[in-house]
């Protein structure tokens, strides 16, 4: 059996209640990690692995360590990687304690639960979501951003939405119940926790009353109907793991999370996952960025809070006109107000991340320079008030009351605190002079130490006669007088030899300790009173976290208006006419982001018209390259941009109110998830299919693609129908497709309209014209686009070549399949043999056909292939 230490054995004992977290423990200035940590650790920080205490049976134990007051980055780093890190410090004093110094783990820091500024993207939020179900359909859902105090809670009544919100709420960690592991819900939910830091909650957790009591712990004695959670079950186990998670990890209240705010998927404009992605929302498809997306366009916010909220107004648009037109209001006010936009924007500019700060005040890990920027940012406010008093809108005047310049905080801060405080917290030189008598006196008493002792120098020197006569300070012998051995003859009896170096000797006297005493004994007291006065400055402003986080909420909202303001003016955006009825009407749309893009080409607006009537379902033909993709988007993303309260890209636009919009475009590959494209595509539109409504948008672009032509255009066809014929699901549809044999759906369907992209044929070319027109288009021009595109020419003709043996029926003669015949194979030998072989083609071809059934239409063809042939 192996000795183990008693340090090594507390190690354990801690190490065993965080499993799954890096354990940091505090030994003197370091934080050591061991064993498989410190493996793992060593590994992610790019730091030496050492071992130590070989044991008796000469096992070693890996061990690595980095300095305590250092520790942020390498924190940072290793939550980036994807892991916990469990903080361990020394509790008790170790020169007072008995054996071995007790310790405890006073915070851990999860990937969800990160506070800290350097590790966070300012203008993203930081979420924790928990997800709980029992058997039935009802799903809860709640998510957390620790930084900012945001807390958010639903129900959901299916998987798919489960899903879906996931994806809105893009969260960095998922709680999910351990019994998750063993109903088969962890694999349901595989595909949207898929790369998510995921920790499983202990099923006990997930227990009414203790939810209950968690709830109420943390709301001051609210009961879940104060906090609109009333009648919810899983809502309620979800928010209870939340805070258990909080409470076992934060060691503390996080008092800034000040409310929970309970919502429901109807009150807002639904997006599922592929749609998100497909219009490129806030991260383009390609690359996953911010820039090229609606959300990089629209985004001229200036503070990170705003950049996060119109993220949120980008995920969840509102669905009430009242909403909607009360946001119009505001952003028609700043749009005709230049003067004004600019001087709220260069006053937002002074203003730091006020949720964020107000974060880490409530949790204690706020600095000197965190309380500084509060008050910086605060004191823009009454000028900001100013410039929004003009105006009349209800949302501005709402937000300006909700604005708050905290004067007695400003007041507090400014008196206590000095104007540009270190990093560090406990070394002094952060409250400002006059704030604390006492404090004052201390460094009176320090000030006057030092001059004593330079005065003392002063008088030693004469004393002595040695003009090199210095003292000096280290922090081994405190103050001492060091003479250099050339003139050891002439020092006085009175001097007590400390130290003997090569060239001089150091010295104390009675009188210089005294006073050291006096110097280091105020310093070490101002140190102390300094971190509690701080402190006592901190929870002061703690005190005032709900009134920051609405002052910071409101600012957030103004910045968005302002840069919704901005975005109209720049690109000539309409106010949209948002109402309860039905139909969708855009008189010369763009698609917001191909225009701002400005690749050289003019952007061509076009007009839509879609009703649940004579227009529910537009078949949109048109060679490939034409633009059907992008009038697509362009009509989904304004309808979107519309019910964010945003003015839209058109020179007008109706918009009847939205429920959800679907989309069903391209091939995205989902081969990593072990789905094929068909597949995806199939399941996407079965989605669609299954949820949209009358009051839907759906955007299908080239459905049925992925298969085989014939299965392609039935798949098509039968969708459009079912959208067409099933009231229930009768959404406006816009339909683009490659297959021309969908345009005779409107010969049947009446509320199905064929509409193409218009393009003009110039010298075997194709030019470009951008235009929607009513009717079907004749040809695909996919050999012109590839030509285009640059395939070589030979492959060029060689196609044209096919599509004409195409065109004439695939059918097989002479053992070779029509499609692959050749040119050259036919070429004639003689003129004779050509006749022959033509003679007897045309009569095996006349004798193939069964008159009765050709149609008149087959009939004239038939004879324009004959006439070919001869
Ligand atoms: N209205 C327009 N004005 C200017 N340029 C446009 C317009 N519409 C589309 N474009 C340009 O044409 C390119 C091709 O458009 P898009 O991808 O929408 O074509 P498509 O018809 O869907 O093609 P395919 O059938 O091959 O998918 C776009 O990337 C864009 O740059």
């Amino acid at each position: 059996m192996s000795q183990i230490t008693p340090m090594m054995r507390q190690y354990l004992e801690i190490k065993a209640d965080y499993p799954d977290a890096v354990l940091f423990f505090r030994l003197g200035d370091f934080y050591e990690m061991f064993l498989d940590d410190a493996v793992k650790a060593s590994r992610i920080l790019d730091i030496t692995l050492t071992s130590r205490n070989k044991n008796s049976d000469g096992a070693d134990v890996p061990l690595c360590g980095i300095p305590y007051h250092s520790a942020g980055p390498y924190i940072t780093k290793l939550i980036e990687a994807g892991e916990k890190v469990a903080i361990c410090e020394q509790v008790e004093d170790p020169k007072s304690a008995k054996g071995i110094v007790r310790r405890e783990v006073v915070k851990v820091i999860t990937p969800g639960l990160v506070v800290d500024g350097s590790s966070l993207s300012p203008k993203d939020n930081n979420y924790l979501l928990s997800i709980h179900n029992d058997d039935g359909n009802r799903w809860g859902l709640s998510y957390l951003d620790l930084s900012t105090g945001e807390f958010r809670l639903t129900e959901l009544d299916s998987l798919d939405a489960v899903v879906a919100e996931i994806a809105c709420v893009g969260p960095r960690e998922i709680l999910l119940p351990s019994f998750f592991r063993d109903n088969g819900k962890m694999k349901e939910l595989a595909r949207a926790t898929a790369g998510l830091v995921v920790t499983h909650v202990e099923d006990w957790v997930y227990d009414h009353e203790y939810c209950r009591r968690l709830l109420a712990g943390h709301f001051a004695g609210a009961s879940p109907s104060s906090l609109g959670c009333d009648g919810l079950v899983s809502g309620l186990y979800a928010v209870g793991a939340v805070l258990h998670y909080l409470q076992e990890t934060q060691k503390g209240k996080a008092a800034h999370v000040t409310s929970i705010k309970a919502y429901t998927n109807a009150e807002h404009l639904l997006l599922d996952e592929a749609t998100r992605r497909n219009l490129e929302l806030t991260a383009t498809l390609a690359e996953g960025k911010r820039k090229g997306s609606l959300l990089g366009l629209m985004d001229r916010t200036t503070t990170a809070m705003g950049g996060r909220k119109i993220k949120q107004w980008i995920n969840y648009p509102l669905v009430t006109n009242r909403g909607i037109t009360d946001r119009q209001d505001a952003v028609e006010a700043l749009l005709q107000d230049a003067g004004s936009r600019a001087e709220i924007a260069a006053l937002l500019n002074g203003v730091y991340d006020l949720e964020r700060l107000n974060g880490r005040i409530s949790l204690a890990s706020a600095g000197a320079k965190d309380l500084v920027a509060m008050k910086d940012s605060l004191a823009r406010i009454p000028a900001i008030k100013e410039v929004l008093v003009a105006f009349s809108s209800n949302l501005l005047a709402g937000l300006n009351e909700g604005l708050n310049p905290l004067p007695e905080l400003i007041e507090l801060i400014e008196r206590g605190i000095v104007e540009n405080p270190p990093f560090v917290l406990r070394e002094g030189g952060i409250i400002a002079d006059g704030y604390n008598a006492e404090l004052d006196e201390l460094r009176a008493i320090s000030r006057e130490g030092k001059g004593f002792i330079a005065r003392l120098e002063a008088q030693e020197k004469k004393r002595t006669g040695i003009s090199s006569l210095k003292i000096r300070y280290n922090k081994v012998f405190g103050y001492y007088i060091e003479v250099t051995r050339t003139n050891l003859d002439s020092i006085p009896a009175d001097y007590i030899r400390k130290q003997t170096l090569a060239n001089a000797e150091r010295y104390i006297t009675p009188e210089l300790k005294e006073y050291e005493d006096k110097v280091l004994g105020a310093e070490d007291r101002i140190r102390d009173l300094e971190f509690s006065l701080f402190q006592e400055i901190r929870e002061a402003a703690a005190g005032h976290g709900n009134l920051i986080a609405r002052t910071a909420d409101c600012l957030a909202t103004v910045d968005v208006l302002v840069s919704l303001a901005e975005l109209a003016h720049e690109n000539n955006y309409c106010r949209p006419k948002v109402d309860d009825g039905t139909n969708l009407a855009i008189v010369d749309g763009r698609h917001p982001v191909i225009e701002a893009l400005n690749q050289g080409e003019r952007f061509v607006p076009n007009d839509t018209l879609l009703d649940n009537d004579e227009n529910q379902i537009i078949v949109i033909t048109g060679p490939n390259m034409a633009g059907k993709s992008t009038f697509m988007r362009q009509v989904a993303l304004i309808v979107l941009m519309a019910h964010m309260g945003s003015f839209v890209p058109a020179t007008e636009a109706r918009i009847g109110m939205v429920d959800r919009i679907f989309t069903r475009v391209g091939a995205s590959d989902n081969l990593a998830r072990g789905q094929s494209t068909f597949m995806v595509e199939m399941m996407e539109a079965a989605n669609i299919l299954r949820n949209a409504t009358p009051k839907s948008l759906v955007i299908l672009d080239e459905i049925g693609r992925g298969t085989s032509t014939f299965d392609g255009v039935s798949i098509a066809w039968a969708v459009a129908e079912y959208l067409h014929d099933n009231g229930e699901h009768a959404a406006k549809t816009l339909f683009a497709t490659h297959y021309h044999e969908l345009t005779e759906l409107s010969v049947t369907r009446r509320r199905i309209k064929n509409f193409n992209i218009a393009v003009k044929e110039w010298n075997e070319q194709i030019i470009f014209l951008r235009k929607i027109v009513p009717g079907g288009a004749s040809h695909s021009y996919g050999i012109q686009v590839a030509r285009l595109a640059g395939l070589p020419l030979e492959v060029i003709e060689r196609a044209k070549e096919i599509l004409v043996n195409l065109e004439k029926g695939e059918y097989a003669e002479e053992g070779i399949p029509r499609i692959a015949r050749e040119k050259k194979a036919t070429v004639p030998t003689s003129q004779l043999s050509l006749f022959q072989n033509t003679e007897d083609l045309l009569r095996k071809r006349l004798l193939s056909i069964d008159v009765a059934t050709l149609t008149p239409l087959e009939a004239l063809n038939l004879l324009d292939e004959l006439k070919r042939m001869a």
